[in-house]
């Protein structure tokens, strides 16, 4: 019998020729990826009292994205404790301000095919776009992982999603992974792995890919992977990683718990509506909802892909009077890109907001909170009660196509009007 991707790579992991879902594994972990709100101010107490000594420096990643910048003291204390960590550890790698932690450890080449990685957060499985295991752990689990290398992990089943077909214009990454997660349910792969495979995949860019990868939580799924191919190799390649890479693929008779089939081409914009994230509709039957605030930016969607749509739709234009356009590219590299680009100038002559790479925006942790009865569109990954402040506030998730049409018309709005003439 052969092996998916996520059964080659723990066989891999573990030492071992093969293994098959189910079995339980003592995994080798390639990358421990703590960030400031779930990392060393939570870890070090346990660390300590058993050892304190890291199993490799140069395997242990830090970034600080959540606390960032500080808008409370508290979270002025965590960022503190986490760089004084940082350095009192003698980490290779730790990262302050430069975006969320998913996307500047896969600008930073930490993210590769078939390593293990796993992460004190839940998106952690967006590394799985470019070929990794990679999954969210809690800090507790973390603590065996900074000590020893490794964590017994259950490899998992796997759900294929299929999608073939081309993608009409307008409709995006977004759209296909908002549509998978309303078929499969907010808890309808707990524990498995998502494969997500097809002609329309492989058509994706990289960026796109990790749309793909980055909700597959969301579905409840531990990991979602992407095959790796020579578009993989070329993003690392220019993110200065030159050594010989290793790609996993699943075998033609590896064994699926379920295969979901798609045609891209009959897709239409999704819309998740509150408060679960597969509480998905077409855009067509949600347009009109009026909004307070729109958010374009998180490690869903904020990459230069993301920033590059929207200023094509708002090129020009002035988003609607009375409401927030809050704009947060994903990276430091991405701003100084969309900076180069004039996307920012675009953007702001358009009356929104650039903030900070962060993830501050993305769940109300330091800035763009939303107010009791207010309304959010944004390109984000959850949209559960209270996720972006007042638990009486609603939040609406879509492409940032989407996003940007819903910032000029003030209300929900297919983007497509503004992509395609004389189409709607
Ligand atoms: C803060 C943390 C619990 C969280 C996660 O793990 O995903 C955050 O990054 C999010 O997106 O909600
Ligand atoms: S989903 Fe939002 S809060 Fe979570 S890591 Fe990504 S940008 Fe940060």
């Amino acid at each position: 019998m052969g092996m998916t991707m996520s059964e080659k790579i723990l066989a891999k992991a573990s030492c071992q020729p093969s293994v098959k879902a189910g079995d339980i594994v003592w995994a080798q972990v390639d990358i421990a990826l703590m960030h400031d709100l779930l990392g060393p101010w939570l870890v070090d107490g346990g660390f300590k009292r058993l050892g304190g000594k890291l199993y490799d420096k140069e395997k242990v990643v830090i970034v600080s994205d959540h606390c960032t910048p500080p808008a409370t003291v508290q979270q002025a204390d965590i960022l503190k404790f986490t760089r004084d960590w940082a350095k009192e550890q003698d980490l290779s790698y730790y990262y302050e301000f430069e975006g969320p932690c998913h996307q500047v450890i896969a600008e930073h080449g930490h993210v590769r095919p078939g390593r293990v990685i796993l992460g004190t957060d839940s998106h952690t499985c967006m590394a799985g776009g470019l070929g990794a295991f990679a999954t969210g752990i809690g800090s507790t689990e973390m603590i065996g992982v900074l000590l020893t290398g490794e964590t017994w992990l259950k490899v998992p089943e796997t759900i294929k999603i299929v999608w073939e077909g081309e993608l009409p214009e307008g409709v995006y990454a977004k759209d296909m992974v908002l549509k998978t997660i309303k078929d499969l349910g907010h808890a309808g792969a707990t524990y498995q792995a998502l494969e997500f495979s097809g002609s329309a995949i492989q058509n994706l860019s990289i960026d796109e890919r990790l749309v793909l990868s980055n909700m597959a939580v969301e579905a409840g799924a531990k990991t979602g992977l992407i095959e790796p191919d020579e578009k993989v190799m070329e993003y690392l390649r220019a993110r200065g990683v030159t050594d010989d890479i290793e790609f996993f693929k699943s075998d033609e008779d590896a064994e699926y718990i379920r295969t979901l089939h798609y045609n891209a081409s009959e897709l239409e914009p999704q819309v998740a509506c509150p408060h679960e994230v597969d509480n998905v509709h077409p855009v067509s039957s949600v347009q009109g909802v009026k909004v307070d605030q729109v958010y374009l930016g998180s490690c869903t969607n904020g990459r230069i892909n993301d920033l590059r749509i929207a200023a094509k739709i708002l090129k020009g234009k002035k988003i609607a009077k009375g409401i927030r356009c809050l704009v947060v590219p994903a990276s430091q590299h991405i701003w100084m890109q969309a900076s180069k680009e004039g996307i920012l100038d675009i953007l702001t002559e358009a009356g929104c907001i650039v903030n900070m790479p962060s993830c501050g925006a993305c769940g109300g942790f330091t800035s763009g909170v939303i107010g009791a009865g207010e309304v959010v569109m944004s390109s984000s990954n959850r949209n559960f009660r209270g996720r972006m402040g007042s638990p009486k506030g609603e939040v609406y998730l879509g492409s940032p196509a989407s996003v940007a049409a819903t910032a000029l018309e003030g209300k929900i709005t297919d983007p497509r009007k503004y992509l395609l003439e004389g189409v709607l």
